[in-house]
């Protein structure tokens, strides 16, 4: 049995216009069945990249493969689902007649439509809606049909440029809950956000971009350098507390000047010592108050990548942090 391809493999990807390289020498790999966040600043060439990886640009130069093959390819482009940012839908098209002819042109038979358009619109919240003009729906409404217009064929390879970006919270969580279920069904996901905190919770792996080039990428893990801080609060620093904690992880921080509280931040290698960290605090007879692993930080990472200096990034040009 031959390995699946990666989903998305890209080599020096050059874009030029005007004779500016707005995505220069952009290298990214995406597996199947990976959540992969795209992450950088306005202008640095995300959309760009998106569109030469769907074959609606071509690249000036560099080696792109879209789930092995070339997405100006039929049977690839076939396979792919899309939601755009900017959404333009038919108004006077019901939610229906809107999956039904993407459906169509995805080339879905109109027995598999019958169960799967409900079966869709159920999954994005808007199992009794599509019988309504697309007129009428709201922001968020027309974001979800769309999301149920780019899964609809069952894709190998998802795109989702901003896909929460008209969301209010729940929507936010059951997008993620469907971005999941993808990925637990062995989709792959491109994902385009602005919001870190999203990225965070449901990526496998990120990559940085600014100006048309990878400044970091690998998995959540591995960018944060592997350690996990656990913020341990306590009624008293009692003996030996901090001796049995430092056996465990680094102890970075302890603060002891409000009167009754202690707070230490210990860094961990894996989350597997949180309860040994918990029976250590027990064991040395003080009070637990909270014992809160802290995800890792995107926001303070990408803040930290992009405002670096240009002199910065001329001199460390695109690492490939740690490739899962
Ligand atoms: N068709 C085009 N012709 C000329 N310049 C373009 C074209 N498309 C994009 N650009 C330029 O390329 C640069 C990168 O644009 P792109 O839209 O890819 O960035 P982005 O990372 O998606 O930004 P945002 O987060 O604001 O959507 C910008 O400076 C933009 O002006």
């Amino acid at each position: 049995m031959t390995a699946s391809p990666p989903a998305i493999e890209t080599r020096e990807l050059r874009k030029v216009y005007g004779g500016r390289a707005v995505v220069d020498g952009l290298s990214i790999g995406v597996q199947p069945g990976e959540v992969f966040g795209f992450l950088g600043p306005n202008g640095a060439g995300k959309s760009t990249t998106l569109k030469m990886l769907l074959g609606l640009v071509l690249p000036t130069s560099g080696e792109l493969r879209v789930l092995g093959g070339s997405p100006s390819s039929p049977a690839v482009r076939a396979r792919l689902g899309f939601l755009p940012e900017q959404f333009r839908f038919q108004t006077w098209m019901t939610g229906h007649e809107f999956l039904r002819f993407h459906g169509r042109l995805a080339g879905l038979s109109a027995a598999e439509l019958r169960t799967r358009i409900p079966g869709v619109l159920e999954e994005v919240g808007l199992g009794a809606r599509g019988g309504e003009v697309l007129g009428g729906y709201s922001k968020g409404m027309l974001q979800r049909v769309g999301l149920a217009g780019a899964i609809l064929a069952r894709p190998a390879l998802v795109f989702l440029d901003e896909p929460t970006s008209a969301l209010d919270p729940i929507g936010r969580v059951e997008v993620r809950e469907i971005i999941e279920r993808l990925r637990g069904a062995g989709v792959s996901v491109f994902l385009n956000s602005h919001l870190l905190s999203e990225v965070e919770q449901v990526c496998d792996r990120v990559a940085f971009v600014k100006a048309g080039r990878v400044l970091l990428q690998g998995s959540m893990r591995d960018l944060m350098g592997g350690v996990l801080p656990l913020d341990v609060r306590v009624d008293e620093l009692r003996p030996g507390l901090l001796d049995a904690l430092s056996r465990l992880g680094e102890l970075r921080h302890t603060d002891t000047n409000t009167p009754g509280r202690a707070d230490i931040e210990l860094w961990l290698q894996h989350e597997d010592a949180i309860p040994a960290a918990a029976q250590a605090v027990l064991d040395s007879g003080a009070r637990l108050y909270a014992l809160t692993p802290r995800r890792p930080d995107l926001e303070t990472l990408f803040l930290d990548l992009i405002e670096d200096t240009p002199e910065a990034q001329r001199s460390a040009p695109a690492p490939e942090a740690a490739r899962a």
